[in-house]
């Protein structure tokens, strides 16, 4: 029988966009136009669902999507019986305590027998009780930073990225409790037809997630340079190099990290390198 993989991933919100862009740079194509809640890829054995990320954890524990992709936050809360597959470092964010700007905040101790909003209880929970602090969890499911400024609780629990929701609410942050990114949970029984094709994503994932950290460089120098030139360029392997049609120049190719180029690029031009070319590789494979 031919099996199909059923994925699950955010109908919309802030894993939508990373969630469909990861697929699609791994070539499976799909229509995901608005309102579809349900969608077949034309070119590879997948279905995707697009669901509340709440509901996600536990649909994939039953078994009914065979993957997902939620946040760290919302698996450990939900804390379903599902594998983590791989972290996809997207979505990063951290979830923390922030109490009214106004007030003055010296430990966690300071918390104790005061009310908390939050749509996360379980991982509020979790660091309340290691810190040895009782203090009342008021569970609510969105608008978190509403609730001081309402008298609704005294602090919330809620996401912060940019710290920009809470500053708009007169809130400060006091205590970062969890970070968190996108992660692919799976069914733990999946049959190995399954398997083989979650390992097929994972392969042209880590093909997109490899090539967009490194860079394929182009630059030209003389010949005496080459082997200094080299040390600051680690490659691959070793870099090609092919002469040019001025006598004792060559051109240097080698794909290297991001982050060693821009830290090398004044050595490279203090060793010789001339008009160098910074790349983008689409995918590569090992
Ligand atoms: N500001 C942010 N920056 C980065 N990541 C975020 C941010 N806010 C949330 N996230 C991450 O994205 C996930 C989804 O956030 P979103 O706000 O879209 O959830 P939601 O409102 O619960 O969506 P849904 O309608 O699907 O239930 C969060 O669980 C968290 O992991
Ligand atoms: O620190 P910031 O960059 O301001 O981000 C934090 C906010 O982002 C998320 O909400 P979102 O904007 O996704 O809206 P939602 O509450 O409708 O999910 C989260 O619930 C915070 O409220
Ligand atoms: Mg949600």
């Amino acid at each position: 029988m031919n099996e199909v993989l059923r994925i699950a991933v955010q109908k919309s919100g802030r894993l939508s966009e990373d969630s469909l862009n990861l697929f699609k740079e791994c070539g499976i194509k799909f229509d995901n136009g608005a309102g579809k809640l349900k969608a077949t890829s034309s070119n590879f054995p997948a279905e995707f669902l697009f669901l509340r990320d709440d509901d996600i954890p536990g649909y994939v524990e039953d078994g009914v999507a065979d993957i997902g992709i939620v946040g760290q936050n919302v698996h450990v809360e939900t804390s379903k019986h599902v594998n983590e597959v791989k972290l996809l470092g997207f979505s990063k964010c951290r979830l923390s305590i922030a109490i009214p700007r106004s007030e003055t905040y010296g430990s966690v101790k300071e918390l104790e027998g005061k009310s908390i909003a939050t749509s996360y209880p379980v991982i509020l929970g979790n660091f309340l009780k290691d810190n040895g602090v009782t203090a009342h969890i008021h569970e609510i499911s969105g608008s978190v930073e509403i609730a001081p400024s309402i008298g609704l609780a005294h602090a919330v629990c809620d996401i912060v990225s940019s710290g920009g929701t809470l500053l708009s609410n007169g809130l400060k942050e006091v205590e970062v409790i969890f970070r968190s990114e996108a992660i692919m949970i799976g069914y733990p029984n999946l049959s190995p037809e399954k398997q083989s094709i979650v390992n097929q994503i994972l392969f042209r994932i880590d093909s997109v997630q490899r090539a967009k950290n490194r860079k394929y460089v182009v630059l030209n120098t003389k010949q005496e340079n080459i082997a200094l030139i080299r040390q600051l360029l680690p490659g691959m392997k070793a870099p090609s190099i092919l002469p040019l049609a001025d006598e004792g120049w060559v051109s240097m190719h080698s794909v290297i990290e991001e982050q060693d180029f821009w830290q090398n690029i004044e050595k490279l031009r203090d060793a010789g390198a001339e008009g160098i070319l910074v790349l983008p590789i689409e995918k590569m494979i090992f």
